[in-house]
């Protein structure tokens, strides 16, 4: 990758979230969530789905309110920090009729196009620049988007699970990217994810949600680069995930079981 790209902002956002709840109607989604997150860590959310990881992502996104609870960053409301702050999805939302470039450079003003160069050749698409997004690979579109989002140099970068579409191999090459762009530029991630051995890989500190609050909040302390495979990676993806599945499943309770038309049959 290119070491080109402009110089990072000075750190990454701190987080502290006192008492968040988030409520839909009379469904309470997430309730009394405390935590505090130093600036430029790497954390990754985890639990079972429909638990509130994109809840979470959304609130620190500003693209919904909490129900209770405040979130600050370094004092002040996290809310004033938005310009600072970029979110990522697992489909890369690239609009169609604008070149790659033209997708990295939305938003910005003046003379934008070094910048968005730049962000290209950060995550190795320099020369797909001029090419439409139809043309690039899953994978390719979602490097587009992390180019998207770097280009307004982040201080906290939100990325809900944008990983979940691609394929094993290619989900490893982006795992790598994002923690070595990271590295060098310091940022805050939270990173929502279903993949238990993803979180463990990459992050400083996995947060599993369950029941609606903080489950269990546990610190990564591998040196990096992780070996993936290793005995101790898998100690921890199996700590989570034996956690994970001691919970219900809450709202994935089947409905009883209808009976099929044959058990209809023989029942009468
Ligand atoms: N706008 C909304 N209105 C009502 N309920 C909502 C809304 N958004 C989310 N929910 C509910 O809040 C709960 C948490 O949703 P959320 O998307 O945060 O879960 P998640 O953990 O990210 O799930 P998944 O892993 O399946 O993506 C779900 O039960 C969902 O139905």
């Amino acid at each position: 990758m290119n070491a080109r790209f402009p110089p990072p902002a000075p750190r990454g956002l701190p987080l502290q979230l006192d008492g968040v709840g988030k409520q839909y109607g009379a469904r309470s989604v997430l309730a009394h969530i405390g935590l505090t997150i130093p600036a430029g860590q790497f954390v990754a959310v985890v639990g079972r789905s429909g638990c509130g990881k994109s809840t979470l992502l959304r609130l620190l996104a500003g693209l919904e309110q909490p129900s209770a609870g405040t979130v600050h960053s370094g004092g002040a409301p996290l809310a004033t920090q938005r310009e600072h702050t970029r979110l990522m999805f697992q489909d890369a939302r690239l609009l169609p009729w604008k070149r790659v470039i033209d997708n990295v450079g939305l938003g910005l003003r003046g003379a934008w196009r070094p910048q968005a160069q730049a962000a290209l050749a950060a995550v190795g698409l320099a020369e797909r620049a001029c090419e439409w997004p139809a043309a690039l690979s899953g994978g390719q579109k979602q490097r587009v988007a992390l180019a998207r989002a770097l280009v307004h140099r982040p201080q906290l970068l939100l990325l809900d699970e944008p990983l979940g579409a691609l394929d094993a191999l290619t989900r490893i090459d982006m795992q790598q990217l994002i923690e070595q762009l990271w590295q060098q530029h310091g940022f805050t991630v939270l990173l929502v994810t279903h993949d238990v051995s993803e979180a463990v890989a990459v992050a400083d500190r996995v947060l599993l949600i369950e029941d609606g609050r903080i489950g269990l909040d546990l610190e990564v302390q591998l040196p990096r680069p992780r070996q993936r495979g290793s005995a101790q990676l898998a100690a921890l993806e199996a700590q989570v995930l034996q956690r994970v599945l001691a919970q219900q499943p809450g709202d994935l309770q089947p409905e009883p079981a209808a009976p099929l038309p044959s058990q209809l049959h023989w029942a009468q």
